[in-house]
């Protein structure tokens, strides 16, 4: 897929006590999905400064965000391509909120089928649809880049993943 211009985002995820934290989208891009909290980096801030300030507004929560990784996606219907920083954060200061645009859950990062962890499974049926494939490399604090390119599938109505890679980096972020 082709595109003309590339659009700053990104996405942060919260690590505390076996858990992750992810938000269940209520409006706009990625409805009815969860994901991490992030948005539009905008034109005065870095792209860290939009990842701190997007999980205030979304989850109202400060972190210390460390780069992990990058998305780049690509979309039926979108002539930009989305290139997507995600950061990863240890613990937590504030309290978790209910958003008008996130509802927040914790989700039990234990890999231990038998854990007697109260929390639930990470919902892999309702993240973005190539989302699994990179989980296990954030879980595991793994570096790793990776790019999708979504398709409008005409018979289920909705956008579905064509083309996909994923691969892992050294600690130089090569
Ligand atoms: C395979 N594709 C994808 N996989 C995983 N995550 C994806 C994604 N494509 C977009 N995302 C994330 O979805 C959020 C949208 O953010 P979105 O609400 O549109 O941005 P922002 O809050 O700036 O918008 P408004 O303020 O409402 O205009 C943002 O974190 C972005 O990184």
């Amino acid at each position: 897929m082709e595109y003309s211009k590339v659009k700053l985002y990104t996405n942060a995820f919260i690590f505390h006590d076996k858990k992750i934290l992810l938000g269940y989208k209520k409006r706009g891009f990625g409805i009815h999905k969860y994901n991490g909290f992030g948005g539009k980096v905008e034109p005065e801030e870095t792209s860290l400064e939009a990842a701190a300030r997007e999980l205030e507004e979304e989850a109202g929560i400060k972190s210390p965000l460390k780069h992990i990784g990058v998305l780049f996606f690509l979309s039926d219907g979108e002539e930009n391509a989305f290139h997507i920083d995600i950061y990863r954060g240890e613990g937590f200061e504030g309290t978790v909120i209910e958003t008008d645009e996130m509802r927040p859950q914790w989700f039990s990062t234990a890999i231990d089928e038998h854990s007697s962890d109260a929390a639930p499974k990470i919902p892999y049926d309702q993240l973005w649809e190539t989302d699994p494939y990179w989980y296990p490399l954030l879980l595991s604090n793994t570096k790793f880049r990776g790019r999708a390119d979504f398709r409008m599938d005409s018979e289920k109505g909705k956008l579905l993943p064509c083309k996909w890679w994923y691969g892992v980096l050294d600690d130089e972020g090569k």
